[in-house]
């Protein structure tokens, strides 16, 4: 591999889980990552985090300039340089020439042809003194796509030299898939969506039921009973009938799951919904079947999950088999795109966001 174009770049992302900050370094070229820094996360506390719950479920309402909105997006900003700061600690000798900022995602309406994340990237390029680039989404919508997955790019490079089809699966607060077809003569198809919910739904009702943030390795999960009746009504929503490419907000699916499952007792309330994750992502239309599935995000901590998921799909393993940091991906992904960015290098297409064309995401902060 040559050295000559690589960068070292951070990439910060806060996802739809809201729990905090996830930065990392890579040094890149945008097409392929040379060598991996450390990673960090910094969480919100749970004041910030109540703030932003409270503001995704106004944010439809309410405009950019509204207080609300520029105190949250002023202190989600802070913390990123948090972040920074902490990451740039443990890598003490290493000059980042630029960073991807995802910031926080407060409304995803593909179909109205917005998503909002919150984050000043001029701030956060003062307080770091660091290029940023961020607003990837909006580029994405404008181009014609529906604003995400972003993340295919970085699979679709880690897994370069791999023939078969494989499949990787991202397991936040929504999920996400990347399906790579299998590599003819060098070339190969990449396709993504969002599959459905990932652990928002179980985090919230765990939440509710027991006073923790998630329901901690499956434990609530584990004792319940699927209830069929409830969970094939949930999967008859027109969304999971539909072809790639797709996305989802996180609260997409959260009233009508929430009632649909109100009467259950908390276990099965929590196997219930944890099976609407597994049945998502195993019914979602794909037009190629994947001989693996590798697990990316926070939902590869829970087991009972993993579990299920390993009886549904197959041969299914983490991303962490793979050699890489299953926890650090997204962030890392946000560093490739901004060097894709800097080098005009398209980082969603027709299949992945569903763009028109090739897309150069992102726009720099002045
Ligand atoms: N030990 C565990 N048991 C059960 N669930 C866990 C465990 N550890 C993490 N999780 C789940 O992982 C979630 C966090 O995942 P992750 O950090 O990938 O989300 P995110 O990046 O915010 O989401 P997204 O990818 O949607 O933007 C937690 O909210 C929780 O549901
Ligand atoms: C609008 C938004 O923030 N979407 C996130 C979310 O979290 C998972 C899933 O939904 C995915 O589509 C996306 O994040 C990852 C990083 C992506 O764009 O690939």
């Amino acid at each position: 591999m040559s050295f000559e174009n690589m960068q070292w770049a951070i990439g910060l992302m806060s996802g739809t889980s809201l729990d905090g900050v996830d930065a990392a370094l890579v040094q890149t070229d945008g097409e392929r990552i040379a060598q991996y820094g450390p990673a960090v996360t910094v969480p919100y506390d749970s004041a910030l985090r109540a703030r932003l719950r409270h503001l995704l479920d106004h944010a439809a309402h309410l405009a950019e300039d509204d207080p609300d909105i520029l105190a949250a997006e002023r202190d989600v900003t802070l913390r990123h340089v948090d972040a920074v700061r902490e990451l740039m600690k443990l890598a003490p000798d290493i000059r980042p020439d630029v960073i991807g900022f995802h910031g926080q995602t407060v409304l995803h309406q593909p179909e109205k042809g917005r998503s909002w994340q919150i984050g000043d990237g001029a701030l956060l390029q003062v307080e770091c003194g660091v290029p940023v680039v961020y607003d990837f989404r909006a580029r994405d919508l404008e181009c014609g796509g529906e604003g995400a997955p972003l993340v295919p790019v970085l699979h679709a490079a880690l897994l370069e030299s791999e023939t078969q089809s494989v499949a990787v699966l991202n397991i936040g607060g929504v999920a996400n898939v990347t399906l790579l077809g299998p590599n003819t003569e060098g070339q190969r198809q990449v396709w993504a969506c969002d599959t459905g919910p990932g652990n928002a739904l179980l985090d919230d009702w765990a939440e509710r039921h027991t006073g923790v943030a998630c329901d901690v390795d499956g434990a609530l999960a584990r004792k319940g009973k699927v209830d069929r009746a409830v969970l094939e009504n949930l999967l008859a929503m027109p969304y999971f009938q539909r072809e790639m490419p797709k996305s989802l907000d996180r609260l997409s699916f959260h009233a009508s799951a929430m009632q649909a499952v109100e009467t259950l007792s908390a276990e099965d309330g929590a196997a219930t919904l944890l099976e609407f994750t597994v049945e998502a992502i195993a019914r979602t239309p794909m037009p190629v079947k994947p001989t693996k599935w590798f697990v990316a995000g926070g939902g590869r901590h829970n087991p009972v999950l993993m579990e299920r998921l390993r009886s549904r799909l197959g041969s299914l393993g983490s991303v962490d088999d793979l050699g890489w940091d299953g926890d650090a991906l997204e962030a890392q992904c946000f560093a490739l795109l901004a060097v894709r960015y800097v080098r005009g290098l398209p980082s969603s297409w027709p299949q992945t966001t569903g763009t028109e064309k090739p897309c150069v995401a992102g726009r720099s902060a002045r």
